[in-house]
């Protein structure tokens, strides 16, 4: 982390600023502004392709942006994951990630290790210190599989976990590194209705604890049931950000997920035959 150059805006958590991520040819992410402001639940939505989890992945410092900053509470992010997690984001992946043959307790008390200061030493040597610091998260881990919903799969290994709760299982761990902001990379992939809604009441419920949250997500009535404001991304660039009644009332995304062309898109390009023209929204080539 670096020394903050920048006040936070007031209320302002995240401030990523004209975010742009190429891969040789390929932009995936282009000139992307996005805040986050606390007790906030804000939705990232946009067709398959159109650069969303590379759009988080220069959130937390998987890849380092092309263009672009990323603030956390007026911090300039260093681009390394666990600098990042330490900042105070927290995050799920589009594949879980969980360590497989580990138990429930055990995956989420890997999510501690960032807020616990004793150092190698002191956990061979199993000192006081230690101890103490090994009791709380321990404590603490089984707060968040209380509140997950775990408690009784605490013993269990995390590869033995129906897939719901091995998407819990994620959230709980994610939590655990007490993160400001959590973003959540396609939570309810894979659910059954039933679910999806415990989903939609538990990123609720940790909004309400005080983290914020950044969600992308497939399945619309999850985010517009659920998120303050909504950004919609296609082929990499924001089309547009608001609230859900604006975002779903907005033809362009109607296109851009449905391939319609809107009036703006059957309007012929001054040069047709230029390679330069950018595509309609809703091409996917
Ligand atoms: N590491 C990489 N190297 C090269 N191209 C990449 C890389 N990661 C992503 N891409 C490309 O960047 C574009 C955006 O991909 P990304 O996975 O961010 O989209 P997405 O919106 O998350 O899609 P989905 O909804 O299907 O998960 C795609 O064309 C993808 O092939």
């Amino acid at each position: 982390m670096t020394t903050p150059t920048t006040p936070p805006r007031a209320g302002t958590i995240l401030e990523a600023s004209g975010v742009t991520m190429r891969f040789g040819g390929l932009t995936a992410v282009r000139g992307v502004d996005l805040t986050v402001n606390t007790g906030e639940i804000v939705g990232l939505i946009g067709p398959n392709g159109a650069g969303k989890t590379t759009f988080f992945n220069c959130l937390t410092g998987l890849y380092v942006p092309t263009e672009g900053t990323v603030r956390f509470n007026g911090t300039r992010l260093s681009p390394k994951p666990h600098l990042v997690t330490q900042a105070g984001i927290a995050r799920t992946f589009q594949n879980i990630r969980l360590f497989a043959n580990m138990t429930v307790l055990e995956n989420t008390l890997v999510g501690r290790h960032t807020r616990t200061k004793e150092g190698l030493w002191s956990a061979l040597l199993r000192g006081p210190g230690f101890k103490k610091a090994e009791r709380t998260s321990e404590e603490r881990a089984m707060e968040l599989l209380e509140f997950t919903g775990l408690t009784a799969r605490r013993d269990h290994l995390a590869r033995n976990l129906p897939y719901g709760e091995q998407r819990k299982l994620e959230i709980a761990r994610a939590l655990a590194s007490e993160p400001g902001l959590l973003l959540l990379d396609e939570p309810t992939a894979g659910m059954n209705p039933h679910e999806t809604r415990a989903t939609q009441d538990l990123v609720l419920a940790i909004r309400d604890q005080g983290t914020a949250v950044l969600v992308i997500e497939h399945d619309m009535r999850f985010i517009f049931n659920l998120c303050d404001r909504v950004a919609v991304l296609v082929q990499g660039h924001k089309l547009i950000e608001g609230t859900a009644e604006t975002v779903q009332a907005d033809e362009r995304v109607i296109a851009a997920y449905l391939g319609t062309p809107t009036e703006e898109d059957t309007t012929p390009p001054a040069h047709p035959a230029d390679p330069a023209t950018p595509p309609p929204p809703g091409d996917r080539r």
